[in-house]
């Protein structure tokens, strides 16, 4: 076990990513297999937490820089989560795993409110409870929402799979030197401004002591090797 005596984990995956091989959108097989992926780990009877981005259709700050305005881009952009959240909860009802979607701007008519005492009682049931809308509040991101929720929901980690497999010394995107950490601590993370998660969502774990695993999710079979201690990730915690 990578980290020991974890029983409730929230694990935020990139929206980006749900793309696959396509340049927008919704891959329906790639979202299969990553569902395959989440109920291989609940299997294992871990209880998870699942919040996923909505960069795959629309981030706020894109929405702002061709002229829309920035709140207005930020809810369009919550309400992609909510998209990316119903696409997952298809996938894993179809794997044969119960959840529930709750969202923080409620939309009664598509899935549950987000009330933390009905998602505890919903982890109790052995359901994954995915956590759409991040935090309900403009200028935000999903990292923060899922960082918010793991504090809320009293998760043992917070495990980001993402586009890349790691926190580097500098963006591994841009840089072909880049270095990747195997740990680091929050301070290290916030205080040498490294981007692979908001500073929000960092200080949110560091003030709730929740760890943070940044690992890739293009990778097949990635969540069970992470989990396990086996795969390639950096673990960002206290010093
Ligand atoms: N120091 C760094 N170490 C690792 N990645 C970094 C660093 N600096 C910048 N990045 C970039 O951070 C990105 C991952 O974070 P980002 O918030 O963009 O994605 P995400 O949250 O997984 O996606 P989404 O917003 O679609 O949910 C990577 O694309 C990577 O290039
Ligand atoms: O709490 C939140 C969470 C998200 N947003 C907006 O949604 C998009 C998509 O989320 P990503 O984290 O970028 O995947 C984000 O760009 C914001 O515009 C938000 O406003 N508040």
């Amino acid at each position: 076990m990578l980290l020991p005596d974890t029983k409730r984990i929230l694990l935020k995956l990139s929206g980006e990513v749900l793309m696959g091989e396509q340049e927008f959108g919704i891959d329906a097989e790639f979202v299969a297999g990553l569902a395959e992926e989440v109920k291989a780990a609940h299997d294992t009877g871990l209880e998870i937490c699942l919040v996923i981005g909505g960069g795959n259709i629309f981030r706020g700050i894109s929405g702002a820089a061709k002229g829309l305005d920035r709140t207005t881009a930020d809810y369009m952009g919550m309400m992609a989560t909510v998209m990316n959240a119903l696409a997952m909860q298809n996938a894993l009802e179809n794997a044969g795993v119960e959840t529930r979607v709750q969202s923080a701007i409620p939309m009664p008519a598509v899935c549950e409110p987000y009330i933390r005492r009905r998602a505890e009682r919903h982890l109790e049931k052995g359901r994954i409870v995915i956590f759409a809308a991040g935090t309900g509040n403009p200028f935000f991101t999903t990292d923060t929402g899922a960082a918010l929720r793991a504090a809320e929901m009293n998760c043992d980690a917070l495990l980001k799979g993402t586009s890349v497999d790691g926190v580097y010394d500098k963006d591994p995107k841009k840089a072909d030197d880049a270095v990747r950490f195997e740990t680091i601590s929050y301070s290290q993370v916030l205080s040498a401004n490294l981007k692979v998660m908001d500073a929000a969502a960092v200080a949110l774990c560091r003030e709730n002591d929740i760890p943070i695993v940044v690992f890739s999710i293009r990778e097949k079979g990635n969540v069970k090797r992470v989990l396990a201690g086996e795969g390639v990730q950096t673990i960002v915690r206290k010093d």
